[in-house]
C-alpha cells in the first residue's frame, strides 16, 4: 500500500513497536523496509528485529535517516535532542511524523524549515490493528503527504485528520485511553476475586463482557446509555451495581482523568509554543 517506501524509526519503544508491529502484520510494509533506532538500549533494537523479522542491519541511524518516512517516537523531553542530532539530516522529499504528546509541529518547523511534518497521536491497540489515530499536518504537509500518513495509520485502525487544537484532547481521550481501559480491567478483576472466582476465571469473564460490550456498542444504532438500560432490570442486580458506581462517581473520575491528561498535554504544549514565539 505504500510501495516500496522505507519508514525509519527515531525510537523504539512502545509506540514504535505497536506502529511496526501493526503495519507489518497489515501488510502495508514488508520488515525489510523498516528501519530504527534509539538512543543506547541496543538489546531492544535487537529483540525488536527478531520478533517482527526486520534484518539486522536495518537497525541503523545512517539508514534511518535515508528513509522516505520517519516516525519520530521518542519522549516529549527527548524531543530536542533528536532534533539537534537529526535536525540537519532530514531532506526536503522526506515526510516527517512525529507521534510525541504536545510537541505542537510549529515547533518542529520552527526548528526545521524544508520538510513535511504531520503531528500523530496514535495508541498502543497499532499493534493489533484497532488503533484510534488523529493526524494534523503543518504548512509544508501537502495532501499527498497527508494520504500517505492516512494510508499508514489507516492500515493499523482508524484515522481522524483533526484541527491541531484538538490534538491535545485526542491524547487525553484516545491517546491515553488504553491505559483507561486496563486500569478498569485491573479494577474489575480484584472485583472478581473479591466475590470469589479465581484470577483466571475473572479474566476472562470480564475480557469476553467488554469485547462483546463495544462490539455491540460498535454493531448498533444504540447509544452506550440505551444498550445500559436494557442491562438493567428494576430492582436487579446491575441496578445494585450501578448505584455503587454513582455513590463513587466514576463519571466524574472519568471526565476528570481525560480533563487532567489533556491539561498535561496543553502544558507540553505550552512548554514548546512558548519557544517558538520568544524564537520569532
Ligand atoms: N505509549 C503510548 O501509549 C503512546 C505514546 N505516544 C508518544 O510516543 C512517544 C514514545 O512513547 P513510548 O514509546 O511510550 O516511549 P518509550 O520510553 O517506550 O520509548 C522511547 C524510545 O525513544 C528512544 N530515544 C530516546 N532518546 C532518543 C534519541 N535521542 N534518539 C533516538 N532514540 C531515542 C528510547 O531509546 P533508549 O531506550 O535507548 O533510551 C526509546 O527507544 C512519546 O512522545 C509519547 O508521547 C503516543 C501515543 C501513545
Ligand atoms: O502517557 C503519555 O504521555 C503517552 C501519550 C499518550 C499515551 N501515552
Amino acid at each position: 500500500m505504500i510501495g516500496d517506501k522505507k519508514i525509519g524509526f527515531i525510537g523504539a519503544g512502545a509506540m514504535a513497536e505497536a506502529i511496526i508491529s501493526g503495519i507489518i502484520s497489515a501488510g502495508v510494509i514488508k520488515s525489510d523496509q523498516i528501519f530504527i533506532t534509539n538512543r543506547k538500549n541496543q538489546e531492544r533494537l535487537d529483540q525488536i528485529c527478531r520478533t517482527y523479522g526486520i534484518p539486522a542491519e536495518n537497525k541503523n541511524a545512517h539508514h534511518v535517516r535515508q528513509a522516505d518516512i520517519v516516525i519520530i517516537a521518542v519522549k516529549p523531553k527527548d524531543i530536542d535532542l533528536v532534533l539537534q542530532i537529526w535536525g540537519a539530516h532530514f531532506f526536503a522529499e522526506q515526510l516527517v511524523i512525529s507521534v510525541a504528546a504536545g510537541i505542537p509541529v510549529t515547533y518542529f518547523e520552527k526548528k526545521i524549515d524544508r520538510v513535511a511534518f504531520i503531528r500523530a497521536m496514535p495508541n498502543t491497540a497499532s499493534h493489533v490493528r484497532l488503533s484510534a489515530t488523529a493526524i494534523c499536518g503543518g504548512t509544508l504537509a501537502n495532501s499527498r503527504d497527508l494520504d500517505l500518513a492516512h494510508r499508514i495509520f489507516c492500515a493499523i485502525g482508524k484515522v481522524l485528520v483533526v484541527k491541531e487544537e484538538l490534538m491535545d484532547a485526542v491524547t487525553g481521550l484516545s491517546g491515553s485511553g488504553p491505559a483507561y481501559f486496563f486500569y478498569m480491567i485491573e479494577s474489575l478483576e480484584q472485583a472478581g476475586i473479591e466475590a470469589g472466582l479465581s484470577r483466571d476465571v475473572a479474566k476472562e469473564l470480564i475480557l469476553q463482557t467488554f469485547m462483546g460490550a463495544a462490539q455491540m456498542l460498535y454493531m448498533s444504532q444504540k447509544e452506550a446509555s440505551q444498550l445500559r438500560q436494557e442491562v438493567t432490570s428494576p430492582g436487579g442486580t446491575t441496578m445494585a451495581g450501578l448505584e455503587m458506581l454513582n455513590r463513587y462517581d466514576m463519571k466524574e473520575a472519568m471526565i476528570q482523568a481525560v480533563l487532567h491528561a489533556t491539561n498535561r498535554s496543553k502544558e507540553i504544549e505550552k512548554l514548546y509554543a512558548s519557544e517558538c514565539k520568544t524564537e520569532e
